[in-house]
């Protein structure tokens, strides 16, 4: 392994100044034609259509906030949602040109856009291709004709078979499928020929969900009336394993907790979230991470925009961007978001790579000294060695309670070391 390994490699050699000049960009179109049951992601059904103010807008908070940032180019693109599908390509079109007026829009970056895979959505496919998108990621969710009208999605199983292999005809070996698993009445035999017959169809990039109940959701409450009834912890720790022999079995590597690729097709625009790089967030919701230009320009900002569109809209129109709140990361923030999105990576993080983040204190001072950490190296589901720190097989599988001791741990080194705690807890609310 690992596709992104040269890439990772040429940051390091590059130093920190990578970390200020390069982004990835992240574009949210918050439309959706109805709502899945299970759906909390920030999406609104539109009253009336304003694609094109939407569009507009966009436009225009990509280039503010590009101008904001110290960023010179751009790695990849993402256009996510929502439903980016139902945005006509133009608009599409259009964001990437502003891209490329700003800054350098590198001639090999990934340009995703995520795809529901209903008959219109199928039908601008080529369309999108033909504005600079060559990365699908389709939204299969199910390959079950009745738990995809259960769930709410608004395609059959045949549309999705039908859309991944018109994706897969414009851009062979770059569309990718998401696909939840711990969903209702499901069971590990049931997920296991699901998955069989996907990857009968599928290209060189899976990405698996397990179905998480959320509050707010018309499936919490299904689940919570007693009307529905998702499977038990055991089962779904079941699926999983299964799911990632299988995908082993047919040549999938595993690169992070839910993502799989075989032939080098790993996500670029993700992999750079997980080694901790700067992104760019624009439309309703976006967040983002970067150094802004100015005010010494040192320090990581995360930045939020405004959720609800309508109000996003106005900001946009009066001020260029609707950028809801601004946090400094200070420097133990910092490391710990480097720290939980690096052990999301099979490849984990290596020392040069925390150095970057880290100059004073070494992922061997920081980790090797813990009785608790000793444990889980002991145990076998942590490594730590002359590449880096990373989890097992079996400990990626456990994640979620290796976290919590790495965190504390990184607390204590971090705020007992005299050198590394300088910057300040900032939070300015626009
Ligand atoms: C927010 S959707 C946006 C893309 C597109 N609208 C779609 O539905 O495919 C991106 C992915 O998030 C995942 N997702 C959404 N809600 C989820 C939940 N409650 N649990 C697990 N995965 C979820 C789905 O797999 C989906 O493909
Ligand atoms: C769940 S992931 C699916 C990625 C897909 N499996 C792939 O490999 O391309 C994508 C979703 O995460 C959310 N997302 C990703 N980056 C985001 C950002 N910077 N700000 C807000 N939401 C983001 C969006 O809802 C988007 O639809
Ligand atoms: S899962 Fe996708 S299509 Fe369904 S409501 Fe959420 S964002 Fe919209």
């Amino acid at each position: 392994f690992s596709g992104g390994q040269i890439d990772d490699d040429a940051s390091e050699r590059a130093g920190s100044s990578h970390l200020t000049e390069h982004a990835s960009l992240y574009v949210h179109w918050p439309y959706c034609l109805r709502r899945c049951s299970y759906c909390n992601f920030n999406k609104y059904i539109p009253r009336e259509n304003n694609n094109h103010i939407m569009a507009d807008c966009l436009q225009r908070e990509t280039e503010t906030l590009l101008q904001l940032s110290q960023v010179s180019s751009i790695t990849s693109v993402f256009f996510g949602g929502g439903t980016p599908s139902l945005a006509h390509p133009s608009t599409i079109a259009a964001i990437l040109e502003t891209v490329s007026r700003r800054v350098d829009l590198l001639d090999n970056a990934e340009v995703t856009l995520e795809v529901n895979p209903t008959p219109v959505g199928m039908s601008k496919l080529e369309d999108y291709h033909r504005a600079g998108v060559n990365r699908f990621s389709i939204g299969i969710q199910s390959l079950q004709d009745d738990d995809l009208t259960f769930l709410g999605r608004d395609h059959s199983s045949h549309q999705a078979l039908r859309t991944i292999e018109e994706a897969r005809r414009l851009c062979p070996g770059k569309v990718s499928v998401d696909v939840m698993f711990g969903r209702p009445r499901q069971s590990v035999e049931s997920w296991e020929y699901e998955l069989s017959e996907l990857l009968k169809v599928c290209d060189d990039h899976v990405s698996l969900y397990q179905l998480t109940l959320e509050r707010g959701t018309q499936l919490f409450k299904q689940v919570q009336r007693g009307e529905v009834t998702l499977p038990t912890d055991d089962v779904t720790a079941e699926m999983y394993r299964c799911a990632r022999r299988t995908l082993h079995q047919h040549g999938f590597l595993q690169y992070e907790v839910s993502n799989f690729a075989r032939h080098k097709a790993e996500s670029h625009h993700n992999m750079s979230y997980w080694r901790g790089r700067q992104y760019i967030g624009v439309g309703p919701g976006a967040h983002g991470r970067f150094v802004p230009v100015g005010e010494g320009g040192v320090i990581r900002e995360a930045r939020t925009q405004t959720l609800e569109p309508d109000v996003w809209i106005r900001e946009v129109q009066q001020r260029g961007h609707g950028t809801r709140r601004r946090i400094q990361l200070r420097h133990l923030e910092l490391l710990e978001e480097v720290l939980v999105m690096g052990m999301r990576m099979t490849e984990g993080i290596n020392h040069k790579h925390w150095e970057l983040f880290s100059p004073q204190l070494g992922l061997r001072e920081v980790f090797g000294t813990s009785v608790h950490v000793q444990e889980l190296l002991e145990g076998g589901q942590l490594i730590l060695d002359d590449r880096g720190l990373r989890c097992s097989w079996d400990g990626l599988a456990l994640l979620d309670s290796i976290l919590p001791v790495l965190l504390v741990e990184l607390e204590t080194q971090i705020l007992q070391d005299p050198s590394g705690n300088g910057h300040t807890d900032t939070e300015s609310v626009l």
